[in-house]
Parts: C-alpha cells; sequence; structure tokens
C-alpha cells in the first residue's frame, strides 16, 4: 500500500562548507528522511563522501539517514557507513556479483536495506529479493550528479513496482530520485512513489526557502 509522502533532502545539494548546518536546516524544516549519495569515481563519473562524514553529520539530526550508495564493489563498505550512522542502506544490483548477499549482510548489520535501479534496469531485478528489501529506489536521472533532468520513463517502472510491492503485501518504501521538483513530484506521487528525494529543489534559496520547499514538495 502506498504510504504517506515522505521528503528525502539529498545533501549533495547542500553547502558542503556547512553541511552539519545545512543539516539542522532541513531536520527543522520538515525532512523526514536525510538522503546521502555516496560516490566514487568509478561506479558513477563524481565523487562525494565516505563514512566519517556520514558519522560526523550524525549527531545533527534524529531522522534516519537514507545512504545511497553508488560505489563498486559496495560490499567491503556496508559495515563502515552501518557503524557510522545509516539506517537505511541502498545498494545497486549491478555493484556486486551477489545481490541477495549484499541485502543478508546490510540486514546483518541491522539496517534497512534498499535496492536503486538505474535508468535502463529493469524492474524485474527486485521480484527475487522483494523479501529482503525495505525500500526500491527507482533513478530517474542517470546516477551522478545533481540538477539532472527527470527521465519521464521512470514513471512506468514506478506504476510497475507499485503493483508489485502492493501484490506482496509487504511494507516497501518506493522512493524516486532525481530531478524532483513541483512538477514532476505530483506525477511521481500519481505512479506510486512515497518517497521524493529531492537535492536541488529542496536546496535553493538558502535555509528560509526550506520549510516552504518542502512544503510544496509534500503537497504533491
Ligand atoms: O542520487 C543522486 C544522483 O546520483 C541524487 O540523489 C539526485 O540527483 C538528487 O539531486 P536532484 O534532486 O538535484 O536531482
Ligand atoms: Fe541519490
Amino acid at each position: 500500500m502506498q504510504q504517506s509522502v515522505r521528503i528525502a533532502p539529498s545533501i549533495l545539494s547542500a553547502d558542503f562548507a556547512s553541511l552539519g548546518e545545512e543539516v539542522r536546516a532541513v531536520d527543522a524544516a520538515g525532512a523526514d528522511y536525510l538522503h546521502v549519495d555516496v560516490m566514487d569515481g568509478h561506479f558513477v563519473p563524481n565523487i562525494t563522501i565516505g563514512p566519517q562524514v556520514v558519522a560526523a553529520l550524525r549527531p545533527h539530526s534524529p531522522k534516519p539517514f537514507d545512504v545511497h550508495l553508488m560505489i563498486a564493489p559496495v560490499d567491503p563498505y556496508i559495515e563502515a557507513f552501518a557503524k557510522a550512522g545509516a539506517d537505511i542502506v541502498t545498494v545497486h544490483p549491478e555493484a556486486g556479483y551477489h545481490l541477495h548477499r549484499t541485502l543478508q549482510l546490510i540486514k546483518s548489520c541491522g539496517k534497512k536495506a534498499g535496492v536503486s535501479l538505474n535508468p535502463a534496469t529493469p524492474v524485474s531485478v527486485v521480484e527475487p529479493v522483494l523479501g529482503e528489501l525495505d525500500l526500491i529506489l527507482v533513478m530517474s536521472v542517470n546516477p551522478g550528479f545533481g540538477g539532472q533532468k527527470f527521465i519521464p520513463e521512470a514513471l512506468d517502472k514506478i506504476r510497475a513496482l507499485r503493483k508489485m510491492i502492493d501484490a506482496s503485501g509487504r511494507t516497501i518504501d518506493l522512493e524516486v530520485d532525481g530531478g524532483i521538483n513541483r512538477e514532476t513530484a505530483p506525477q511521481a506521487v500519481a505512479a506510486g512513489a512515497d518517497v521524493l528525494v529531492a537535492g536541488t529543489a529542496t536546496f535553493t534559496g538558502g535555509p528560509q526557502a526550506y520549510p516552504e520547499n518542502i512544503r510544496a514538495l509534500r503537497g504533491a
């Protein structure tokens, strides 16, 4: 069943010189999750942050840290991100040889497990591992950068996954990530998404604009 809409600001679009303050600001502005994009310059063509930064940010908000790992191989780093304070750990199926084993590894660290599907990755990939999942992330841009344009074909994947999740009877977050703004958010929610990642759309206009930015997205 589609749950109430939750907003996950991506700190990729925050001011990296003031990350602690930025996390506190979006927490106070009504963020439900904090979305943390981890990139390695190998799986994706950009480099961001590691577990030390996640650990440093942890005291700044009690909200769930939704850690999106865009690194390969991913297995050797899962425990470090779990210990750093991740609540949800999301991996790409292409980032390791054994997706089921990777999800079990996340669970063995006591964390919620997610799978992220690139624009060219079919929804069928998650079907055999639904029983291990707490979250499915649909990439609506190619991973690597904030500020890209929403790929509308993601909406068909969200619809298909909404049916798959509902038929399973399990509670699994259906998250959409990339190019979410006031125009695309209602489309994603109508298709069945219940967690909206928003980097650019949250962090535009400075801290005084964050509450209204988040409210507008939630209004979807
Ligand atoms: O995973 C990501 C990129 O790989 C980011 O979460 C995503 O791009 C968010 O940024 P924006 O809302 O600006 O599109
Ligand atoms: Fe992300």
